[in-house]
């Protein structure tokens, strides 16, 4: 297996040198050269795996042979032993047209999580085996941030620094991330949005001296392994609903979305033959995917604060994988819709294009009010606590799915990690108690300007290797 980039400029590059890459030299994202695609038998013989071996297969089909067998397992074992339940990402079933996937069992109680700890494993075994330097660089709108610094903390070898909006997450989750205080984390809370962070580092991905001189390695889903984990849990939700269901009904997944990297996981699956029928976008009124869907042009808007702050987010860093599929991988178009996207701040696309979107994707984003409307709904009818994100999958579940057809609705996050939209239902929730424990621990993070300079100062100050 090959990994190219979608602007086509890179050497193609094996899986390792692909991971540590993280975003292609040439500005593109990387992917594989060619998806393997799983016959029904073998899907069929996957059914019976358990979680870490299902992992364990779809990976096989990707790493070439560049980790050991065993090792992979070791490290993949490692991973999902701080999971609080041995099915990592077990299923719920709530009627007979609605399952939710809850992807909430990892230590920072969000998806982020079960790819993230398993990169953590991965930073650490390529830091000792190929004594390669991992200085981690992320931006996070809370979720992935927690579950980067909680996957690689006081790990040798490895650094972390992530960036953060400035009040712009939810307090646990800032306090997932600043009461940290192992000396290879560090926190900057920027004054910005998520969108400003995302570009920060972008930008210094992009600057390829500032890049190798600081071993600058990405957590964010702009690397590829982020996605294939993800993949994993796509497989694992399909084989564990009712049989009866597979067998009679069509099978959608609603996924609440913001950078897009969690729902082009589902592309993948579903390129590899998983029979997914839709997979639904599931946007707060941060909606610009849930525009693209509908009407074809991709056009940043106006940053909104929501009930759901992980997913504020304008500019959707997967989105060009995606276009690289639509655009029948051809890589000039690509680097050309991208160009114009940063020219004129926008991309539209042809009415042709705009139907095999449609036909990928389907897509609602809900208005904070519905979001509201449904975590009281479901605790009254089901006495099921949704998370604010996971609400917005409900909604799009709700709006999108027909009489024929079942839904799995992924279960992004936790719901105490929400408190403040939890309460504006009126709803008293009991906090795990790994999450009041924070409430009381002291905070270490720095307040920078959103100003390029002073992130760089920062970060050469913390990676040490001016
Ligand atoms: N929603 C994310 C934003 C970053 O997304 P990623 O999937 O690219 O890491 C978050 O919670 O930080």
């Amino acid at each position: 297996m090959q990994y190219v980039s979608t602007r086509g400029q890179v050497a193609p590059k094996g899986f390792i040198d692909t991971v540590l890459m993280g975003l292609a030299d040439d500005g593109g994202l990387m992917i594989p050269a060619e998806i393997p695609v799983i016959s029904p038998e073998a899907l069929e013989e996957w059914k019976n795996l358990s979680y870490e071996e299902l992992f364990q297969q779809i990976f096989s089909l990707y790493i070439n042979d560049e980790i050991p067998a065993e090792d992979l397992k070791a490290m993949v074992k490692r991973s999902y032993a701080s999971f609080r339940t041995p099915e990592v990402t077990p299923v719920n079933k709530i009627n007979d047209s609605l399952y939710i996937l809850e992807l909430f069992h990892g230590p920072t109680f969000a998806f982020k999580d079960v790819a993230l700890q398993f990169m953590g494993e991965f930073y650490s075994y390529v830091s000792k085996k190929q004594n390669e330097i991992i200085h981690i660089l992320g931006a996070t709108s809370g979720d992935t941030g927690a579950a980067a610094i909680q996957g690689v903390r006081g790990k040798d070898g490895i650094k972390i620094c992530i960036l953060h909006p400035h009040q712009k997450v939810s307090k646990i989750q800032e306090l997932q991330m600043t009461t940290v205080n192992d000396e290879n984390v560090l926190n900057l809370s920027v004054k910005g949005n998520f969108d400003d962070c995302q570009k920060v580092i972008k930008d210094l991905f992009a600057d390829l001296d500032f890049k190798a001189k600081h071993h600058l390695r990405a957590i964010n889903s702009i690397n590829f392994v982020r996605i294939l984990a993800q993949t994993v849990y796509y497989f694992y939700a399909y084989f564990h609903i009712d049989a009866e269901a597979q067998a009679s009904k069509k099978v959608n997944i609603s996924v609440p979305s913001g950078n897009f990297g969690n729902i082009f996981s589902g592309f993948l699956a579903k390129r590899m033959g998983l029979p997914i029928h839709k997979l639904i976008i599931a946007t707060n009124e941060n909606n610009i995917l849930e525009r693209f869907v509908r009407t074809g042009e991709y056009k940043p808007g106006d940053f909104k604060s929501t009930h759901s702050p992980s997913m504020d987010i304008q500019v959707a860093s997967n989105f060009e994988r995606y276009l690289y599929y639509l655009l029948d991988e051809n890589v000039e178009k690509v680097s050309e819709y991208m160009k114009q996207l940063q020219t004129e701040g926008k991309i539209v696309v042809s009415p042709e294009l705009l139907a095999r979107v449609q036909n990928d994707f389907a897509a609602y984003g809900a208005s904070n009010d519905e979001c509201l409307k449904y975590i009281g709904e479901y605790n009254e009818k089901y006495d099921y606590l949704l998370d604010p994100h996971t609400a917005c999958g409900i909604a799009a579940y709700q709006e999108c799915s027909e009489e024929d057809e079942v839904t799995i609705t992924f279960a992004t996050a936790h719901p105490a990690k929400f408190d403040e939209a939890i309460a504006l239902c009126m709803i008293e929730q009991k906090f795990p108690e790994q999450i009041s424990a924070l409430l009381t621990k002291p905070q270490y993070q720095q307040v920078v300007d959103h100003d390029q300079d002073e992130i760089v100062r920062e970060l050469e100050k913390f990676y040490g290797d001016k």
